[in-house]
């Protein structure tokens, strides 16, 4: 157990000696990552103030319009995590692997990275977050590729997110439970004020975008049509629904309260080739890795997410996550018909 206070950087510090195969550097990357939310969190309380919302007239290889935030906290990431204790990075907002400098030491570790999610939702002053997922670099590789980033979401060493609310709140796993960490702006620390939190395993709240179904798959109409029904329908209570329409505060909602996220494969993507909206390397394997610590369950409606062997840095997955006996039966419905 910790002391309810102890900053993040002792927890690292204490956790590293615990955790086999960590070596200093594996705590100097969750350091880099703690300062980058640190100037996030600082740029997202401005907003308007330095001229930092709306769009940035460009797309990213997504093909979707960049905010101007999604450029700048991409930005603040690259810096912090330029310092010679990783490998290579990842990002949403980068069509390729990001190769360091050459006078910059390689680390051992590869970290990829939504800099920013929910971006959308940044000009309209609701929360967002920055998420993060933290694999082994292979041995002896100086400048990986995109194939040394193919690992599925189980060799994850650590994940976690910096959600920017009413406070900044950064959540952390490593393998071993899921602690909470609050940013303390007068002293500029994040502080440990939850720890091994664990998301209830039934729930009468769903989140999704209903905007979507008339393209949702039958066993996904029949979940949420049930959960519509309410107490006179087959699951004999009523359910409340909520969208955020930012993956980090959904799942932090679901982690403080329990309750279950889905954003489902449906018709409209398929026609476009899509295989998914989220995106496996650095939304639904950390968020996944987070919802499993927790005592929850991540997947696509028909596999665990962290199973899933990646083909591509930028690969959409369906993902239905949160209390686990709610997971439990969304997937019986798309895998026992
Ligand atoms: O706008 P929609 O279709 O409701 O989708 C909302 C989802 O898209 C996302 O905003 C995608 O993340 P980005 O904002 O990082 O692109 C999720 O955070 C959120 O859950
Ligand atoms: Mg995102
Ligand atoms: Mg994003």
């Amino acid at each position: 157990m910790h002391q309810i206070g102890t900053t993040l950087t002792q927890f690292i510090l204490e956790e590293q000696r615990k955790y086999s195969g960590a070596t200093g550097e594996f705590s100097c990357v969750l350091n880099d990552i703690s300062l980058a939310c640190k100037k996030i969190a600082a740029l997202t309380s401005k907003g308007d103030l330095i001229g930092v919302l709306g769009s940035a007239g460009s797309e990213n290889v997504q093909g979707e319009e960049q905010k101007k935030m999604d450029i700048i906290t991409n930005d603040v990431m690259i810096e912090a995590l330029s310092r010679g204790h990783t490998a290579a990075l990842a990002s949403e907002e980068m069509d390729e692997v990001y190769n360091l400098p050459k006078h910059i030491p390689r680390g051992h570790y590869l970290v990829t990275f939504d800099p920013l999610d929910g971006s959308s939702n940044m000009d309209v002053n609701v929360s967002v977050g920055t998420i993060f997922s933290i694999i082994k670099a292979p041995e002896g590789v100086t400048n990986p590729t995109s194939a040394d980033f193919m690992q599925p979401g189980t060799t994850q060493v650590a994940a976690g997110y910096c959600l920017y609310g009413p406070s900044a709140i950064m959540v952390l796993t490593t393998g071993k439970g899921v602690n909470m960490f609050t940013l303390d702006k007068d002293c500029g620390e994040f502080l440990l004020t939850r720890e091994d939190v664990k998301i209830p395993a039934d729930t009468k709240e769903f989140a999704i975008n209903v905007s979507n179904q008339r393209y949702w798959e039958p066993p996904m109409q029949r979940y949420i049509s049930e959960c519509l029904a309410g107490k006179e329908g087959v699951r004999g209570k009523d359910f409340n629904m909520r969208w955020v329409a930012s993956m980090v505060a959904e799942i932090h909602r679901i982690l403080t309260r329990g309750g279950i996220f889905i954003y489902p494969m449906d018709s409209k993507m398929k026609v476009t080739g899509k295989t998914g909206k989220l995106r496996l390397m650095y939304e639904a394997n950390p968020m996944g890795f987070i919802v499993e610590q927790a005592g929850g369950m991540a997947s696509t409606a028909y596999e665990r997410i962290m199973e899933i062997q990646p083909s591509d840095l930028h690969q959409r997955v369906p993902v239905v996550m949160g209390s686990r006996n709610e997971v439990e039966l969304v997937v019986g419905y798309h895998t026992n018909n």
